[in-house]
């Protein structure tokens, strides 16, 4: 038995076996050859094999997540049977006598660097599709296996160095019991598409991938951000319990699902949730959510080929809307860049790409990219209370242009006879210091704010969301995060207007009191989350809490907050 420590992402037990995620390794060592006429035969086997798999996982894909998720797999496919890729390699095999590695090995790199240096976007796409395929059938030549999470048929917990958007847009629900990663933090994507999936996970244990072998049973605690390896029939026993008293915890909470937040002196505020696609919108419900309090828009940019179309948007935000009947729900426009790459787009590599060329900024540049989707919000807003929001924003300039952009595209489709609802608030997402200095000034012009306090946290302290080595820094009770945010919500409240959080502190038991004593009119966070949220803002005296603002404001260090807090809601 060995333990793995890591950091606690998404609550929950899970008991299973371990499933390596990884690109196995590909490398060879080049032989001279006798028959190319072998080596041919096991290219043209290895490819067949491929297809098969892609067939496989295509249909699987699609009866899953649906067509849109499945295209990318046609795309594979194609790349497999286009003879101007195949035959230069038989070539190559024949003219030159080298394996069938060594062809297409090199084969694929000539036509990746040619498609890569072309200056059209459709043509640089397809030099991911071919290396994409190729590393599959290298693994078949070579005879190692290439992991497919969509073809996970029996109850496992994936273990990975990292997830991506991707991957996890391929994991089947019923069978993927747990995660557990090296890298990332409880704002990394993975952790949140944990939360999402309602799927124990511990990410940031920098050695899991290292520590678990084939086929070893695993248990991941996702309350204490621990990974038991191979644990003894004792551990198993107590964790069994452990999960139990989980679901019986879940049971109780339950019992607030369709009551509103109020709090122990009788104040009201709005628990809602974060989410990532339409089908996310059921564990709201489930869970409670009195509204959508950030819908991220980037999962329907991610795991395809090509930007969604005006249509394919209009239906999910339609879908969202329709589920929520009425219900406040927050959009927020395309917030690409920094962790959350297209690879499509092919932007140009940053030095920093977390302060470099991303969303909103993306956006403004982009507006072929950006007007569809305001068109498709703009639609879909006759179907509920549609709230849109832009993110990333730095400037009162940036702001103004966006929502000029969005005002243009109304009028527009007024024009074109369409229905848009004449309802739609128009806010900002606060996750630059600049923003949260002068919110007083955006005050003015915005209709709402909402907190990241993902970004927020890591602009202010200038700690890298997603780096260990720093993850000291990244400070939710740091006195300088708790100052912009009360200086946000004094701001929009002397202007009549309402702010949210929908970074992770919004969820989180100690950052409530606080943030309910500054004043906070929403919180967003995880659909689990809510119940836990609701149950103890019950116990909880905003006035108390509200006389308490100052001296904890003024406090030098977050660990004084800490302790103060703690003492507080005792
Ligand atoms: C909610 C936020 O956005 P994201 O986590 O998607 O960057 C945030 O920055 O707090
Ligand atoms: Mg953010």
């Amino acid at each position: 038995m060995t333990n793995v420590q890591g950091i606690a992402a998404s609550s929950g037990i899970a008991i299973a076996k371990a499933y390596q995620l990884e690109t196995p390794d590909l490398s060879f060592e080049k032989k001279s050859i006798d028959n190319p006429q072998v080596e041919i035969e096991r290219l043209e086997k290895a490819l067949e094999i491929s297809k098969q798999e892609l067939e496989k996982i295509k249909a699987h894909t699609k009866e899953q997540l649906g067509d849109e998720h499945a295209e990318i797999f046609s795309a594979h496919l194609l790349v497999l049977s286009d003879p101007e890729l195949i035959n230069p390699m038989k070539d190559k095999i024949n003219a030159d006598n080298v394996m069938a590695e060594a062809a297409l090995d090199e084969t694929a790199k000539m036509f990746i660097d040619m498609f890569k240096a072309m200056d059209n976007e459709y043509m640089r796409e397809r030099a991911a599709d071919i290396h994409d395929v190729t590393q599959r059938v290298m693994a078949h030549l070579l005879g190692v296996t290439f992991p497919d999470p969509a073809l996970i048929n029996e109850e496992v917990i994936v273990i990975a160095n990292d997830l991506t958007p991707s991957d996890t847009a391929q994991l089947n629900r019923e069978f993927v019991k747990g995660f557990a990663t090296d890298i990332g933090g409880r704002t990394s994507h993975s952790a949140i598409m944990a939360r999402s999936l309602e799927i124990p996970a511990v990410v940031g244990t920098k050695e899991i991938t290292s520590s678990v072998s084939k086929d070893d049973m695993i248990i991941v605690d996702g309350m204490e951000g621990i990974v038991i390896i191979n644990p003894t029939e004792e551990e198993i026993a107590a964790y069994r319990e452990k999960q139990e008293n989980f679901a019986k915890q879940k049971e109780e909470w339950a019992k607030l699902k369709d009551e509103p937040t109020f709090s122990a002196d009788g104040e009201q505020v709005e628990l809602a949730a974060n989410i990532g696609t339409p089908e996310d919108v059921a564990g709201v419900l489930n869970n409670g959510g009195e509204g959508i309090g950030l819908y991220r828009t980037e999962f329907l940019y991610m795991g395809k080929n090509e930007l969604p179309t005006e249509d394919e948007q209009f239906d999910a935000y339609k879908s969202v809307l329709e589920q929520m009947q009425g219900k406040p729900v927050v959009v927020r426009t395309l917030d690409i860049g920094g962790d959350k790459e297209l690879n499509y787009l092919d932007l140009p590599k940053e030095l920093n790409p977390f302060l470099g060329f991303r969303a909103i900024r993306f956006c403004l540049e982009n507006e072929d990219v950006f007007r569809p989707q305001l068109r498709a919000l703009l639609r879909a807003s006759a179907y509920g209370n549609l709230k849109i929001m832009f993110p990333m924003i730095a400037t009162i300039e940036e702001f103004r242009q966006a929502k000029a952009i969005l005002l243009d595209e109304k009028e527009a489709l007024l024009k074109e006879g369409k229905e848009v609802s004449d309802d739609i608030e128009v806010g900002i997402m606060v996750e630059i210091p600049s923003t949260a200095v002068i919110a007083k000034q955006f005050a003015k012009e915005v209709d709402f704010f909402s907190v990241g306090t993902n970004d927020l946290i890591q602009y202010t302290m200038a700690a890298d969301r997603m780096n260990e080595q720093v993850s000291y820094l990244y400070q939710p009770y740091h006195p300088a995060i708790l100052n912009l945010i009360n200086n946000v919500i004094e701001a929009a409240h002397s202007e009549d207007k309402w702010v949210g959080m929908c970074g992770e502190m919004a969820g989180e038991p100690l950052a409530i009191p606080i943030l309910l004593g500054l004043g906070l009119d929403e919180f967003s966070m995880s659909a689990t989350s809510i119940l836990p949220a609701r149950t103890q803002l019950k116990q909880l005296h905003k006035k108390q809490l509200a006389s308490n603002k100052d001296k904890i404001l003024s406090m030098g260090t977050a660990e004084e907050v800490l302790e103060f807090v703690n003492e507080l809601i005792k």
